[in-house]
């Protein structure tokens, strides 16, 4: 049985396929399985499910589980799954085909804002974004990755709200899908890191719309912190080199999670590294996983749970992202 432990723990836990199998929804608010091959969002035991094509053939599958903390109820609107247990709210939709995604994201973006509105969860507090073939050019020489930011911003524009955590990351197939996690009432900051500029002000030589989103969302206490790479002000650093990547993201991530940066944000306490829990990493070379994981597991925690996935990262030279949460 998942429970939480009130507010300021997590509710979110990396387990395995059969684990999650042997909960049989019992606990569950909503879950999104990484495995090996694409597929719709669908009730499995009464939870809103997503597939994700993030695992290589043989690859363990990960699923991400979001608890429930009392009676759930579920429902589906404009595409999109949801569940939601008076606190926390979990939806997760397919946007369509990655190419020319930017009207669908639009869409897809003013429907979540919609149901957070309707169903009263306003606060926003973590989103994934998962794009197949995330740096390919479609025949105009658009990116996918900047075709989604620019649908993603306008709806940002037309229903305007703050930006909270998000992931941009590659898919392995299925086109592209979203999902997020949103609050009925708890106090959240959104936060960003002294060492990058706030992705929402990249320059125009990134795509025509910047990426909508904040660096970190602080919860009551639990801090969700978004896909952080090898960038620093808003430039890649260390292209082609993965160990140097890889110490530079960990760098901005010890920075973003510090005392001194939640000082900054006007919140009590902060963390190091070791305190992150709920780690994803995202490797663009498959080659390269043993060297990250190494990396990777000198600095977290032994007792973080950890995945890491060979899927692209949303530019061409970035070769490492490193996601989790600190509570
Ligand atoms: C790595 C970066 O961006 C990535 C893309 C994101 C998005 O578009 O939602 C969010 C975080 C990262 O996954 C970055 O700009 O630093």
């Amino acid at each position: 049985m998942l429970r939480t432990g009130g507010i300021t723990s997590s509710r979110c836990s990396l387990r395995t396929a059969e684990d999650f199998d042997r909960l049989a929804g019992d606990g569950v608010l909503g879950a999104v399985r990484y495995t090996t091959g694409a597929g719709p969002v669908g009730w499995e035991h009464g939870c809103p499910v997503l597939p994700l094509h993030m695992v290589r053939p043989g690859g363990p599958e990960v699923v991400e589980v979001w608890a429930a903390s009392g009676p759930v109820r579920t429902g589906e609107h404009r595409g999109l799954h949801y569940a939601h247990d008076g606190e926390v709210l979990f939806a997760a939709g397919h946007i369509g085909p990655s190419a020319g995604c930017g009207e669908a994201a639009r869409e897809a973006y003013l429907a979540a804002f919609e149901l957070v509105d309707r169903l009263g969860y306003p606060h926003l507090f973590r989103m994934w974004n998962a794009l197949e073939g995330i740096t390919d050019r479609d025949g105009r020489g658009t990116e996918v990755y900047a075709e989604f930011c620019v649908g993603r911003a306008r709806a940002f524009e037309e229903s305007p709200r703050p930006m909270p955590a998000a992931t941009g990351i590659g898919a392995l197939g299925g086109g592209a899908s979203f999902y997020f996690v949103a609050h009925r009432a708890g106090r959240v900051v959104h936060l960003e890191n002294p060492l990058q500029v706030p992705a929402h002000e990249y320059p125009r030589r990134y795509g025509p719309r910047s990426p909508s989103f904040a660096r970190a969302t602080w919860l009551e206490g639990v801090l969700h912190v978004s896909g952080t790479a090898s960038i620093l002000d808003d430039a890649t650093v260390c292209p082609g080199d993965v160990v140097r990547q890889c110490q530079v993201t960990l760098a901005n991530l010890a920075a973003l999670v510090g005392r001194d940066n939640l000082a900054r944000h006007g919140l009590p306490g902060g963390w190091v590294l070791r305190d992150l829990r709920q780690v994803k990493v995202y490797v663009k070379r498959p080659e390269d996983v043993p060297t990250v994981t190494r990396l990777c597991r000198e600095e977290f925690s032994r007792r973080a749970e950890f995945a890491v996935f060979a899927v692209d990262v949303c530019r061409p030279d970035l070769l490492v992202e490193i996601e989790g949460i600190a509570s």
